[in-house]
């Protein structure tokens, strides 16, 4: 059985996967990753080829081969690195678990199969069942993102009797709205120590007053020191403060969710903020225009969150 040794908490950035122009995976600068996000962001946990990392969008030995180079760069510098090995196929999923346990990951999540679907939470549970049983030693979590896979089976539902099923299951990372779910989730399991992670950036506090034990996202590459500070306010219960962190970093996603966002955005906008060239995404995304770009680094001038912001580009806006 997994050991519940260290709590998945705190900010978790769900890693881009860094591509070379002509497509292929950029290795070369993970580790300059690594660094900027501890050093940079003070963010020190990692969820690798998940929605972010276009996980499904690459083959199995790519993602073999992202796993073990996130593993190798972070090590002694992340604290944990959770590896997504959710597949359509039972067996790939199986092997990519099993291959995170030979790599040493910290922990195993898997989402729903989403193109022939489980249609309630007993089968839903047998197919995570058997993919955590190939890697018996590492703690698993849910993953929950019921908009993109179509698997609309609560969570609250699927947790209530997991661990009897899933002895190595330790928490659940929740990608949906709905806060009555996650606070079911929390309430009826608060006692057992499993991490509940939301991923819903934009509407962290509101997770955090349900209970939410930390978060999983993909603004955490570039606005995990933003973020940092509201869970900061949070913890010393200046509410005020961790409101005017959490509306700052809304006013930023709000503005880029109007000119619409997504993973080859993100791409685009981690690569601004860090100086570490993301590349294009691979097809089917398409990468961000220009323009996209050019608007997000003005927003993100105009709202003071970066280090490249200057003090003449300040404005009424600027988050303090
Ligand atoms: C659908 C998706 O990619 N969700 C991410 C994590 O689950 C989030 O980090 C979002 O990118 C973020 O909340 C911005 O909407
Ligand atoms: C956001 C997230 O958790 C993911 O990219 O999978």
């Amino acid at each position: 059985m997994a050991s519940p040794k260290k709590k998945l908490q705190g900010l978790v950035a769900a890693t881009l996967t860094p591509m070379t122009e002509n497509g292929e995976i950029n290795f070369s600068v993970i580790g300059r990753y690594v660094d900027y996000l501890v050093e940079e962001q003070g963010v020190k946990s990692i969820f690798v080829n998940g929605t972010t990392g276009e996980g499904l969008s690459l083959s199995i030995a790519e993602r073999r081969r992202v796993a073990e180079e996130w593993v190798t760069r972070g090590r002694n510098k992340l604290d944990q690195v959770v590896i997504h090995v959710g597949a359509l196929s039972l067996k790939e999923s199986q092997e990519l678990a099993k291959h995170a346990a030979e790599i040493r990951a910290d922990g195993i999540a898997v989402i729903a199969p989403f193109f022939l679907k489980p249609w309630n939470k007993d089968v839903l549970t047998d197919f995570l069942k058997e993919v955590a049983a190939a890697a018996p030693a590492l703690p698993f979590y849910y993953y929950h993102i019921p908009a993109l896979t179509g698997v609309k089976i609560r969570a609250e539902e699927l947790l209530d009797g997991i661990q009897e099923k899933i002895p190595t299951f330790q928490g659940l990372k929740f990608s949906d709205t709905d806060l009555l779910d996650f606070g079911q989730c929390v309430d009826q399991h608060r006692q057992r120590q499993f991490a509940f992670l939301f991923g819903v950036d934009e509407q962290l506090l509101s997770a955090l007053v349900m209970g939410a034990t930390g978060a999983v996202g993909s603004t955490y590459n570039y606005l995990g020191k933003k973020t940092n500070q509201m869970l900061e306010a949070f913890e010393k219960k200046d509410f005020s403060s961790a409101l005017n962190y959490q509306f700052c970093i809304q006013r930023f996603i709000n503005f880029v969710v109007k000119l619409g966002f997504g993973v080859s955005q993100n791409k685009a906008i981690m690569t601004l903020v860090s100086g570490i060239p993301m590349g294009p995404p691979r097809l089917p995304l398409q990468k961000a225009s220009r323009e996209f770009t050019d608007n997000a680094e003005a927003k993100l001038k105009s709202l003071d969150v970066l280090p490249f912001t200057s003090l003449e580009d300040r404005d009424v806006e600027a988050c303090s």
